[in-house]
C-alpha cells in the first residue's frame, strides 16, 4: 500500500479510512510463538525463529489475520545486526534475515487476502460488494534496550557511556534496511526514554527514510515513560517528525492506556495507537511473565470502546495477548464484521 507516496500521513489516511475509521493492531508475536511450541530463552528472543523456524512466524502472522487485525507487525523487534553477528552470522546474512521478517509477514498477507477476496463477496440488489479488509506491514524495531537482552526496554536506563549518537549509530543500517525491505511502516516499539525517541526522529531525517513510522512509548506509572522523561515531551519529538504517522503506548499495563491516551492527546493531532500488555510483569532474568494484574480478554476488551472513545484509532495488544484478544477487540470495534478462517498451506 501506497509506500511511494509523498505525503508521508496520506497512507496512514487512507488506511483508517478502508479499515473503517480504526484499525486492529496485532497481538503478541512472542507470545504466540511460545504458545506454538518456540523456545524463545535466547539473547534474540522471538527473532531466533528468524533462524530456526520461520514457518511458525508465518502461522502466527496468519492466526493474527484470521482474528481480525489489520496491521501485521513483523518478528524484527530484536533481530539487529549486532545480535546475529554475536552468534557469528555475517552482515550480509544478518541483513537477509531482517529482509526475511518483512517478506514472512507479506506471505502471511497474500495467503490471507487470497482467501479472504474468495469469500468476501455477496450479493446485494444484484450488485457484487466486496467487503474490504485492509493489511499492513509494519516492520518491527525494538530498542537498544531489547538488543541488551536484559529487560532494559522496561528501565529506559542505557548508562550514561550512551549517547544520542551511540544509539543513531546501533539503529542506523538496521532502520535502513528495513525501510527498503517492502514493509508499509516502520514500527518503533517499546521506546522508553527520550533519547531513543530523538535518535530515531533524527535517522527518519537524515536518512530520508522512504516508509513512514509510528513511535510507541512504554509506560510503567501511566505518566511517564518507562525511564521517567515526561510523556508529553516524547510525544512532541514524535509530532514534529513529518514521517511519523501515528503515536502511541504499547507493552504496558491496560489499566494506564487511557490517561496515557489523554496525555498524548494534548501534543498530537496525529493518529493515536495503543496496544497494552495483559498487565503482567517481565522477568528479564528468567525470560518469563510474572503474573500481577494480568486482565482476562473480557477485561481487556471492556475497555476498547473507552479507548476508542478518548482518541484511539488503531488497537491491538501486545505482550501475553493472543489471537482470541484480537478477535474480541475486533468484534468490539466492528460488531457483526466477520473475517475468514484460511488453511495454513
Ligand atoms: C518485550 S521484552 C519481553 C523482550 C525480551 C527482552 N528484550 C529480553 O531479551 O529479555
Ligand atoms: N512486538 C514484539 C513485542 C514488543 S514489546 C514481539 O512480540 O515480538
Ligand atoms: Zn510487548
Amino acid at each position: 500500500m501506497g509506500s511511494g507516496t509523498t505525503d508521508p500521513s496520506a497512507l496512514m489516511r487512507e488506511f483508517l479510512r478502508e479499515a473503517g475509521g480504526c484499525a486492529v493492531l496485532d497481538g503478541g508475536l512472542a507470545t504466540e510463538l511460545e504458545a506454538n511450541g518456540a523456545d524463545l530463552n535466547d539473547p534474540l528472543w522471538s527473532a531466533k525463529c528468524l533462524i530456526s523456524s520461520p514457518h511458525l512466524i508465518r502461522k502466527v502472522h496468519l492466526d493474527y489475520l484470521e482474528a481480525g487485525a489489520n496491521v501485521l507487525i513483523t518478528a524484527s523487534y530484536q533481530a539487529t545486526i549486532q545480535g546475529f553477528q554475536s552468534k557469528g552470522i555475517s552482515r550480509e546474512e544478518s541483513e537477509d534475515l531482517l529482509r526475511k521478517s518483512v517478506e514472512t509477514a507479506c506471505e502471511a498477507r497474500d495467503v490471507f487476502q487470497k482467501e479472504y477476496s474468495k469469500h468476501s463477496h455477496n450479493v446485494e440488489d444484484n450488485e457484487t460488494t466486496y467487503k474490504q479488509h485492509p493489511v499492513l506491514v509494519a516492520a518491527s524495531i525494538g530498542s537498544y534496550g531489547a538488543f541488551l537482552a536484559d529487560g532494559s526496554e522496561y528501565s529506559g536506563d542505557y548508562g550514561e557511556a550512551v549517547t544520542l549518537e551511540t544509539l543513531k549509530d546501533f539503529h542506523r543500517r538496521r532502520l535502513q534496511v528495513l525501510a527498503d525491505s517492502g514493509a508499509d511502516l516502520i514500527a518503533f516499539e517499546t521506546i522508553p526514554n527520550k533519547i531513543e525517541a530523538q535518535a530515531y526522529a533524527e535517522l527518519l531525517e537524515e536518512n530520508n527514510i522512504k516508509i513512514p513510522a509510528w513511535f510507541s512509548f512504554n509506560s510503567k506509572d501511566g505518566i511517564n515513560v518507562a525511564s521517567g522523561d515526561s510523556l508529553i515531551e516524547c510525544a512532541s519529538i514524535a509530532n514534529s517528525c513529518k514521517r511519523v504517522v501515528a503515536v502511541g503506548i504499547n507493552c504496558t499495563p491496560p489499566r494506564f492506556i487511557h490517561g496515557l491516551i489523554l496525555s498524548i492527546q494534548k501534543v498530537t493531532d496525529k493518529p493515536i495507537l495503543v496496544y497494552p500488555n495483559s498487565g503482567e510483569r517481565y522477568d528479564a532474568d528468567k525470560k518469563e511473565w510474572v503474573v500481577s494484574t494480568g486482565v482476562s480478554d473480557e477485561d481487556f476488551v471492556s475497555n476498547v470502546g473507552v479507548w476508542r472513545e478518548a482518541g484511539a484509532s488503531l488497537i491491538g495488544g501486545c505482550c501475553r495477548t493472543t489471537p482470541n484478544t484480537i478477535r474480541a477487540i475486533s468484534r468490539a470495534l466492528h460488531s457483526g464484521y466477520d473475517v475468514p478462517q484460511t488453511s495454513v498451506p
